[in-house]
């Protein structure tokens, strides 16, 4: 098959995103993981632009031994001088040496003919020929270029000495039969091409980075350039991750494929993440949270039954553990069932049946429902507490400058449906007001305690109650994603089990599963 070169930029291209600015030191850490990770070339950074980055270039050049390391320069002596210094001690140092030939670049900003483009070009490459065997040229926005004219700068690379030639879809404005048609044009066109290597470098401005890499693949590129995760100027670059899952995936398809160790993939991620302050997007492809995710029933049911009825790509491939099956709304009974077996419980048909409609009534208030939340709403019912008194409803008026009052409704073991209205100090004193006012039980509150179950703003409150009458005392629990709610579920179940063991006093209690 064939080998696709991995040239990493995320420290020079990479670094160029908006707000990212990495020291020495977390340069050197993301050099040594993509060691790891196996690219082939390393763009260190942009020795000219400060004293800071030639250094951290040369500390990455020092370090780096098992990918050649590259600097960036414009086509001017001084920044090839810069590169030259910056990569003093490197075991396989590389210039990448760049000019841009688009109409647009040359009439705007560089103020330059196409002759003089040429010309400056050859120059730079030819006087950094006497410090480099190795030098890649860029034709900064070939993709708005003559295609004629790419093809003669291509060609004035090659004489010059370039050994990779590199074609940058600068903007990101190419699409992917357009982008591997310039390859396919070059290839057949300039005498000599076989000599050298031809890269792409792609931008992800209308969302094409990877399928135009993926394009200049299938048309004859040896190598991609790319950062991790995507980052880079403006919209980003092509996601390395994505080129390299695309071809192991697709081998099929592409015949191409990288050295690259794809285990250490979520691991890079991650620290390019941590390091850039990027954060990577839930849905990105391959890295993103939830790219091995499933949360719905009938995805959960497939994956269950054969991981590959919804997975192209097995998680362990990229370093992770597992994939997820993420309880939520539209999870079914078979991935709850599984959930119930991982957190230990034995409940048979028609306890899962109940506890999955609990379930389902959670998911509709809260987005994911976590393991804490299940284990907390199946030991929250007491199987052999009786519902004396039930809650049916309950409404809070809360104002800092008046005072709370609490309306609730109840239904008794009877049927019978009981209001109350009554103030408290604040709404949980109100609250419990309105239910002793509707009780008529004479009870003493001893204890009462708060936590959140799980995480997030839409947790799972667990309120838990001490009840006293006649030195008999009672706990009680509630949960509820709402704290209100929570605490008159819990003085209630107190009151109903310190009924219970008023009627039979030997009795203890109970925790147990619905
Ligand atoms: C497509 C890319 O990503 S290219 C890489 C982009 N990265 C960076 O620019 C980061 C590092 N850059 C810098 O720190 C600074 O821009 C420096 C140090 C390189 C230059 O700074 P300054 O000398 O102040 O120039 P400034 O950035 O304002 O303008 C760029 C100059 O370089 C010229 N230039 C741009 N590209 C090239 C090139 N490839 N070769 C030669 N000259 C170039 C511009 O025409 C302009 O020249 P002018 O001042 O004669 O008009
Ligand atoms: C320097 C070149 C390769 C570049 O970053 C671009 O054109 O986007």
């Amino acid at each position: 098959m064939r080998k696709i070169h991995i040239f990493d930029t995320t420290l020079r291209d990479g670094e160029q995103s908006p707000g990212v600015n990495l020291n020495t030191k977390e340069k050197l850490e993301i050099a040594y993981q993509l060691e790891k990770l196996g690219v082939d070339r390393i763009e260190a950074g942009f020795p000219a632009a400060s004293p800071g980055d030639l250094a951290a270039v040369n500390a990455v050049a020092r370090a780096v031994k098992n990918a050649s390391v590259i600097g960036l320069a414009r086509s001017r002596e001084q920044d090839i001088d810069a590169v030259v210094e910056a990569l003093k001690g490197a075991q396989d140092p590389a210039l990448h040496v760049f000019l841009a030939t688009s109409p647009i670049h040359r009439k705007h900003k560089l103020r330059m003919e196409k002759d003089q483009v040429l010309e400056t070009a050859e120059r730079a490459i030819k006087y950094a020929k006497q410090y480099f065997s190795k030098i890649e040229f860029s034709a900064e926005d070939a993709g708005r270029t003559e295609l004629d004219f790419l093809c003669q700068v291509t060609d004035m690379a090659i004489r010059a000495g370039a050994t990779v030639v590199n074609i940058p879809d600068t903007v990101g404005y190419m699409n992917p039969s357009e982008y591997g048609n310039i390859f396919k044009t070059l290839k057949e066109q300039v005498p000599g091409i076989e000599k050298i290597q031809l890269s792409a470098h792609c931008h992800d401005d209308l969302g094409m980075a990877t399928a135009n890499a993926l394009a200049a693949i299938l048309n004859g590129a040896d190598q991609i350039e790319g950062t991790i995760n995507g980052i880079g100027e403006r919209a980003g670059n092509t996601a390395i991750e994505e080129v390299a899952m695309a071809l192991a995936t697709r081998a099929d398809f592409f015949g191409a494929t990288t050295t690259l160790n794809l285990r250490e993939i979520a691991k890079t991620s991650r620290l390019v993440s941590k390091l850039t302050g990027m954060i990577v997007p839930g849905n990105k492809a391959i890295v993103g949270a939830n790219a091995f995710a499933h949360e719905s029933g009938i995805h959960q049911d497939g994956m269950l039954k054969e991981k590959t009825t919804y997975e192209i790509i097995s998680p362990e491939t990229i370093g992770l553990r597992d994939s997820k099956l993420v309880l939520g709304k539209h999870s079914g009974r078979a991935a709850f069932r599984e959930k119930l077996i991982d957190l230990g419980y034995e409940l048979d048909e028609e306890a899962v049946n109940t506890a999955f409609a609990k379930f389902k009534d959670l998911a509709d208030k809260k987005k994911n429902v976590m393991d804490e939340d299940i284990r907390a709403m199946l030991e929250e019912k007491l199987a052999e507490s009786p519902e004396v008194y039930s809650l049916e409803t309950i409404e809070v008026s809360y104002g800092n400058k008046s005072t709370p009052s609490a309306t609730i409704r109840v239904r008794t073991a009877e049927g019978e449906v009981k209001e109350q209205t009554a103030e408290g100090n604040g709404s949980v004193d109100a609250i419990y007001n309105a239910i002793d006012g509707l009780t008529t039980e004479n009870v003493e509150l001893e204890d009462y305690s708060i936590k959140s179950v799980s995480h997030g703003k839409d947790a799972l409150g667990e309120v838990h109650v001490v009840l006293k009458q006649d030195e008999v005392s009672a706990q009680g629990r509630g949960l509820s994603t709402d704290i209100l709610e929570a605490s008159a579920r819990a003085y209630i179940d107190a009151l109903n089990r310190l009924i219970e063991k008023r009627k039979s006093p030997g009795r203890r209690d109970k925790m147990s599963l619905i």
